[in-house]
């Protein structure tokens, strides 16, 4: 089937390849120049595992196009994604549906057929209705249909979560008939066995906002659980761990320590919460204040810890941040629990040097008064404190002795839960998590 992919980032650029991966003829659509000539030539703007193969091997075989002209778009196909953008509103909550509309005001008004229009980005309940009649008014004289179709993949590991997703969920209008097309287009995955959930449209746009606000909740909770080990003396690995065999409770997001940042946990629950006092139920979702408290606190503790370490004042110390990206395997910086950290320690007066496998680039655009280096080594160079704040492998494995001989302090700040603690005391390290 031939389709078109609105919006070429994370996840357009990586449902795309899929797409084409299913044996389909897809045609993505960039704004962005700098990005979309990128992805021309085969290479993939950002880093996920397996993506750049995937995406090199569709475009060298034509089955994945890329253009800025929503002109050509409408020549090309009648199904339509739209995988663009949606931030948090700046100085607000809620979130920024500027480019969804933006995509939808530039597209209806130029189909010269009948087209279905499917929603990816992650969106407040609501939003495909409103989308629905405004392209009512911006069609002319065709049928212009609007489903959501949410995506759950992770950064990461995004491209086996676009072909083998644990489910896939479609929300139409009564009398669409977009649940053939999407079958259709999904038939080789729904085929082996991927549960596919049609609902209504408010229904998928739920579904997606509250798997997300509940993973955010999975984390806080651990992470509530770890300040009162902290305060008791507990081990927190250790209950989640015991608590985790429980199958109805499961291990899986009970990792506590710095907590969730990333392009989509903290903006959605956030968003989730805006929409909820707008339908007038706000009381049902206060309890995700408190999530996005417990998952702040973190940044701050370890912002102290660091200070406690250091005899008290960070004022002229030497602080090395080992990641920067929100997570390992991602180059992806969007409120990076780490970045956050880097970024306070400096205000209280340390220079801080990061380093990351992936994400230096990114981090240098938002970060540039930080100092970079190009190794963990090089980063530690007279440290007065070593941070763990996201767990690369290259930094679980690090070896205690040889990092010993370059810092000034013994400090080593655990903030992921990742290393060894015995392999860093028995090197005289203060290991502190
Ligand atoms: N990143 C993820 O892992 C993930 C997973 C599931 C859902 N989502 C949701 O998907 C959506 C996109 O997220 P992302 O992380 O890919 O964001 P992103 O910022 O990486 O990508 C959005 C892309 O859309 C482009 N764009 C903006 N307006 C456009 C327009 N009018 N036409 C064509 N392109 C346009 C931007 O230039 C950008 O490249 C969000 O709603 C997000 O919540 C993301
Ligand atoms: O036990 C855990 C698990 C995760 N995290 C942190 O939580 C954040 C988010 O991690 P993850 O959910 O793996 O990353 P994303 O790629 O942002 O994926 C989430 O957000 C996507 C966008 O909506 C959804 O599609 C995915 O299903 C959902 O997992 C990261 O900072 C992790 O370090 C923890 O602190 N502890």
């Amino acid at each position: 089937m031939r389709m078109v992919v609105l919006g070429l980032g994370y996840l357009g650029a990586t449902h795309a390849a899929c797409m084409a991966e299913l044996g389909h003829e897809v045609l993505g659509i960039e704004v962005v120049p700098e990005k979309r000539d990128q992805l021309a030539r085969g290479e993939v703007p950002f880093y996920e595992p397996g993506l750049p193969d995937l995406l090199k091997r569709h475009i060298d075989s034509g089955k994945l196009t890329i253009s800025d002209s929503y002109a050509q778009a409408v020549e090309f196909a009648d199904v339509f994604f739209i995988a663009v953008g949606t931030p948090q509103k700046k100085g607000d909550y809620s979130a920024d549906l500027q480019y969804v509309d933006a995509a939808v005001d530039e597209l209806v008004p130029l189909l010269r057929r009948d087209a279905l229009i499917l929603g990816k980005s992650t969106v407040p309940v609501g939003t495909a209705q409103r989308l629905a009649d405004k392209a009512d008014e911006l069609a002319k004289d065709v049928a212009v249909e609007i489903a959501w179709n949410p995506e759950f993949l992770r950064e990461g590991f995004a491209v086996q979560d676009t072909l083998r997703p644990d489910r896939l969920v479609l929300g139409i209008f009564a009398g669409s008939r977009a649940e053939a097309t999407v079958r259709e287009i999904y038939e080789p995955i729904i085929s082996v066995g991927a549960p596919f959930i049609v609902t209504d449209p408010q229904t998928a746009e739920l579904v997606k906002t509250s798997a997300n606000a509940f993973l955010a909740t999975k984390i806080s909770f651990i992470n509530a659980i770890a300040e009162v080990c902290e305060a008791a003396g507990a081990d927190v690995k250790a209950v989640a761990d015991a608590i985790g065999y429980d199958a109805r409770i499961g291990r899986r997001f009970l990792n506590a320590g710095l907590g969730f940042g990333g392009g989509c946990l903290p903006k959605d629950i956030r968003a989730f919460m805006a929409r909820a006092g707008e339908l007038g139920a706000a009381e049902a979702l206060s309890f995700l204040r408190e999530v996005d408290n417990v998952n702040m606190r973190r940044r701050t503790r370890i912002v102290e810890l660091t200070r406690q370490v250091c005899g008290g004042a960070l004022l002229g110390k030497r602080i090395a941040v080992l990641g920067a990206a929100f997570k390992p395997e991602s180059d992806d910086v969007r409120d990076s629990p780490a970045l956050n950290v880097a970024g306070q320690i400096q205000l209280q007066g340390a220079s801080v040097t990061v380093y990351d496998p992936k994400a230096m680039d990114n981090s240098r655009k938002v970060f540039p008064t930080l100092d970079y280096a190009g190794s963990a080594i090089d980063a530690c160079e007279s440290a007065d404190a070593v941070l763990v704040l996201t767990e690369w492998d290259e930094f679980v494995s690090l070896d205690a002795r040889r990092l010993g001989s370059v810092v000034r302090s013994l400090n080593i700040i655990d903030g992921r839960n990742c290393l060894d603690r015995d392999a860093w005391e028995t090197q005289g390290w203060n290991y502190r998590t």
